[in-house]
């Protein structure tokens, strides 16, 4: 058994941990697949650059609404697969030499650990490790819906036509057809990256709307929006799929319960992540787990074992977050390496999940923060709402956008913002001073008047939503 000051499990953002305070410190870092984890490598960055091929050849597309006479000639698919692993991959080879041969003080383990006591642990090549503190960061794994065919046997046979997001995005060749099962963020990108590259997708969805956590509006925006780029079967319940000579096919019940087989060249299954903690045998330390399997953790993000914190063991990310998402991982990255280093309990400091904003870059794009008008309305606030298009300002006119706009939720006894939510171009970047003025307490109105709105930019599109506001 050796021991350790720290042990690290899962190098996503557990590897973001580390900085200098940590130097004089014997750590050894577990990571059972490729350094770097999810996003780096088969997640947020790679579909984003992806992601960015599409928007190209969609502006392409979409150019003589603006007088430009251009057509996408073809799409190049190894070559944009090629140029962003290029990038990618020697980012993840490199952090992990800089950690397993450039870090005098860190020990890198490449295999799966499990825990066999409150502090000790195994990895599967027979390793035996115990520290005085512990980090579980082992994230979210693709979770396969209960489905006649789709095993994770299936998934792992690279002979058959049946992707999740971690192998998708380094097909051989660019399909010419795709059956995306599911309805949520990965299933709204990829439809997007694909068809905008020129694969006919065919969204399998099991309700009737798209992005269904998304407020009502924006739901239904982009839901309309869609329909014509992809054939979307709703209410569709899917039953089985099964490989075929020429690709795949996949069974599903319609509303009223009638069966309908669809066929493509591949299958893309995209419902849903689970948090990697099976594999850990939290069980054997005795930690507390949700009913989904994240691990319990408190706002100091200390790990719980019978309801309370267990001395020196935090989680952080997918493995124990309600929010699968990045910046959060390394938020709450941040706040492990603060309190791993705290000398007492009055040391510590809190996570901050009070407006945690996201963005669907899909086509259109969405991002939102804060209260869905649905979940205003349900927690009783006496709240008021203002939708304000992106054609009611001069760059929407430039766009020619008739379809987007901007939706802000605001508490009308408080005077602040409680929601935000634009679907259209830029999405993700203009909604910022949304999120910042939550986080800071500016009422509405302030933000509004408080600060110049360079004319003519989009963001005028939320001054204006705010002048709006009936506060
Ligand atoms: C396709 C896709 C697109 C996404 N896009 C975005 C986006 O645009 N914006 C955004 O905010 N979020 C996005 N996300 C979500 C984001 O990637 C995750 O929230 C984030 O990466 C989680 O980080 P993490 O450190 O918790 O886990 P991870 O990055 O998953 O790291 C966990 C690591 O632990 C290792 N591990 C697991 N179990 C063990 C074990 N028992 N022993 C040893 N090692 C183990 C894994 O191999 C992995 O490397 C996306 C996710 C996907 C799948
Ligand atoms: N831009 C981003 O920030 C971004 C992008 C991709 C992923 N992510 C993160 O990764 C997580 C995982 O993404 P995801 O799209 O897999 O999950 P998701 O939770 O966004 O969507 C899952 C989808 O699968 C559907 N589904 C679940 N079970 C099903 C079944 N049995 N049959 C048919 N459909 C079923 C759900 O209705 C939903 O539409 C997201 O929740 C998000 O937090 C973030």
């Amino acid at each position: 058994m050796t021991h350790y000051d720290l042990i690290i499990i899962g190098t996503g953002s557990g590897n973001s941990v580390l900085d200098q305070r940590y130097d004089g410190l014997k750590v050894a870092i577990v990571e059972k697949g490729t350094f770097g984890g999810t996003c780096l490598n088969v997640g947020c960055i790679p579909t984003k650059m992806f992601v960015y091929s599409a928007e190209v050849a969609g502006t392409v597309r979409d150019s003589a609404r603006f007088g430009v006479d251009a057509s996408v000639n073809s799409v190049h698919w190894p070559e944009i697969r090629d140029r962003i692993f290029g990038r990618i991959d020697p980012i993840a080879e490199g952090g992990r030499k800089y950690r397993a041969e450039d870090s005098p003080n860190v020990t890198v383990y490449a295999s799966q650990a499990h825990f066999t006591e409150r502090k000790s642990l195994e990895t599967a090549d027979g390793r035996t490790l115990s520290a005085d503190k512990i980090v579980i960061a082992t994230g979210s794994h693709v979770s396969l819906p209960p489905v006649d065919g789709l095993t994770d046997d299936v998934i792992a046979n690279p002979a058959l036509p049946v992707h999740t997001s971690d192998t998708v995005m380094r097909l051989e060749s660019l399909p010419g057809s795709m059956l995306v099962l599911g309805s949520g963020y990965i299933a709204a990108e990829m439809a997007h990256i694909f068809s905008a590259l020129g694969t006919r997708v065919t969204l399998i969805a099991r309700s009737g709307v798209l992005l269904s956590a998304q407020d009502g509006d924006i739901s239904r925006r982009f839901t309309e929006d869609v329909t014509d780029r992809w054939d979307v079967r709703f209410n569709a319940s899917t039953q089985s799929v099964r490989a075929t000579p020429s690709g795949i096919e996949l069974d599903y019940t319609d509303f009223d319960g009638e069966c309908a087989t669809v066929a493509a060249d591949v299958l893309l299954v995209a419902t849903g992540r689970r948090p990697s903690t099976d594999a850990l045998r939290l069980d054997a330390a005795g930690y507390d787990t949700h009913i989904d399997g994240r691990v319990a953790v408190d706002q100091y993000q200390r790990v719980l074992t019978d309801g309370n914190p267990v001395d020196g063991v935090f989680a952080l990310g997918d493995a124990s977050s309600e929010y699968q998402l990045k910046h959060v991982a390394n938020h709450e990255a941040r706040v492990v390496a603060e309190n791993l280093l705290a000398a007492e309990e009055g040391e510590l400091i809190s996570h901050d999940h009070r407006f945690v904003p996201s963005a669907v870059f899909s086509h259109p794009q969405i991002a939102s923060v804060g209260l869905t008008e649905e979940q205003a309305r349900h927690a009783g606030i006496n709240y008021v709402t203002v939708v304000q298009d992106y054609g009611s300002v001069a760059y929407g006119w430039a766009m020619e956008d008739s379809r987007s706009f901007a939706k802000l939720i605001a508490d009308k006894s408080t005077g602040q913002l409680i929601g935000a939510h634009i679907i259209g171009g830029s999405a993700s970047m203009i909604i910022q001073p949304m999120i910042q003025a939550m986080a800071f307490g500016i009422p509405a109105k302030d933000l509004a008047r408080g600060q110049y709105w360079i004319h003519p930019a989009l963001p005028e599109v939320l001054e204006n939503a705010l002048l709006e506001l009936q506060l």
